[in-house]
């Protein structure tokens, strides 16, 4: 064991109840807004292949021109009552916003700097009716902030000079008083989620991060805050130097899903995923491959039977409307979560023996099981096998109870499933299980006899 100032304070995951209902979420949505957007990936008619937000360092919108965006940043169409009405229709439980980008550009009325919200046509904070509108539909905020910030004189990718320090010890003070801003102004606010702090600057300001997340616990107690801020004394991040996690869960799943259950270390994790293959803010052609809503659902049932939450990214434009593929997504979404919800929301790894049909989730705190079938076999019946002692008393289509499936019990506990001739829905299905222990292995019977 390293012995740490700055490394994890905490074993095991968070027990109290605000991380508990985070827990309980399943279903997220993340949204990517800013001066980005105006330009959606293309300028001079020319369209970049990298992701959208991150257009400014392509080097080829002068920086002059990119800085000066926000001067155009007008969103008529801006309605934060429909986008949370969109949200709820799609089924997600928690929101995360993007407060500032790497960019810099504040979405809030910030007194730190001339580089916000206040300074466009817009004027208005375009945070507080986003918070007020979602948690008003029940949905919980939790607010993306980039460390990183390519405006300020004094963000510094690394520290290699006195002067550097001076410099970034000033970029420090600036990033608490923005911080202090986002939880004074927007106190219904859950969390927050760090990005932009993979540089070496941020990873030599291990003793910072610490004290930085500190401060904000205490401003605001049960604030849920994911492993990026933080780096240890030795420049660690996520996991510090002994292997424990550095934050309340694991933010490193970004456009990447765990494969098993060991990748997920015991951890609460979330996975952040864009619909396009790469690309956050809103990007006018979507290159490569978009992920079908379908393909969105199964990466929804993988993350939740492996104890996580999908949040899926929407990129809005710069007027404040949002793409077709993306509307068609979370209606899609929202179809099957109106039926399938029960085997999402509550629930958790089932530690069963995964089945090539599809996913297992567990609710929790009761024996009922939800299989997430995405792969019908050839034969139309499908294989549950339950760690031993436990029995399938009874197996139930969501949504078309009429649809009579049966179950055949087997060996050692395991059960087949039956579906009708010819079943297909052409979409996943859930069938949820109701399960008991087994009294006893049955010698007990004979001794009594
Ligand atoms: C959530 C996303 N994170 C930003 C990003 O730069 N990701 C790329 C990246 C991901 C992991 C380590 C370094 C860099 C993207 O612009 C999005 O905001």
């Amino acid at each position: 064991k390293i012995e740490l100032q700055h490394g994890a304070h905490r074993t095991g995951k968070r027990t109290d109840a605000d991380m508990q209902t985070w827990r309980t979420y399943g279903l997220g949505q993340f949204i990517h807004w800013g001066a980005y957007s105006l330009l959606g990936g293309k300028y001079n008619g020319e369209y970049y292949n990298g992701a959208a937000e991150w257009i400014r360092v392509w080097n080829k919108v002068p920086n002059a021109v990119y800085d000066n965006l926000y001067k155009q940043f007008n969103p008529q169409q801006y309605n934060p009552t429909q986008w949370a009405a969109m949200a709820k229709q799609m089924g997600v439980k928690y929101l995360t916003f993007t407060t500032k980008h790497h960019d810099g550009f504040c979405l809030w009325p910030s007194k730190t700097t001339s580089y916000t919200i206040a300074g466009t046509p817009y004027k208005k904070d375009i945070i507080k009716p986003l918070v007020e509108a979602y948690t008003k539909a029940g949905i919980d905020v939790y607010l993306y902030f980039s460390v990183m910030d390519w405006s300020h004189p004094d963000w510094r990718y690394d520290l290699k000079t006195r002067e550097d320090t001076i410099a970034f010890d000033r970029f420090k003070k600036f990033t608490k008083d923005q911080l202090t801003e986002l939880l004074t102004l927007y106190p219904e606010t859950k969390g927050l989620w760090f990005d932009g702090t993979w540089d070496n600057s941020w990873k030599k300001s291990g003793a910072f991060t610490d004290s930085l997340e500190q401060y904000l616990k205490a401003l605001r107690p049960g604030l849920i805050i994911g492993s990026r801020l933080r780096a240890d004394d030795l420049g660690n991040r996520h996991n510090d130097a002994n292997g424990l996690l550095m934050g309340d869960y694991e933010q490193g799943w970004e456009r990447k899903i765990p494969k098993t259950y060991a990748d997920v270390h015991g951890n609460d994790w979330d996975c952040v995923m864009t619909i396009p293959e790469n690309g956050w803010g809103y990007q006018e052609k979507w290159l490569g491959h978009w992920k079908t809503s379908n393909e969105l659902i199964e990466m929804l049932a993988q993350c939740v039977s492996l104890g996580g939450n999908l949040v899926v990214n929407f990129g809005p434009k710069g007027d404040g409307s949002f793409r077709p593929e993306e509307m068609t997504a979370a209606k899609d979404i929202g179809a099957w979560m109106k039926i399938n919800s029960n085997a999402i929301y509550n629930c958790e790894y089932a530690g069963w023996e995964k089945q090539d049909w599809g996913y297992y989730t567990k609710r929790t705190g009761e024996n009922k099981y939800y299989m997430i079938v995405f792969n019908v076999p050839v034969s139309g019946s499908l294989k549950v096998q339950p760690p031993r002692n436990w029995t399938v008393t009874k197996a139930t289509l969501l949504g078309d109870a009429t649809k009579n499936i049966s179950l055949e019990k087997i060996d050692y506990g395991g059960s087949f499933i039956h579906l009708p001739k010819g079943f297909s829905t052409g979409k996943p299905f859930v069938i949820e299980l109701e399960t008991q222990k087994a009294t006893g292995t049955g010698n007990e019977q004979k001794a009594k006899t």
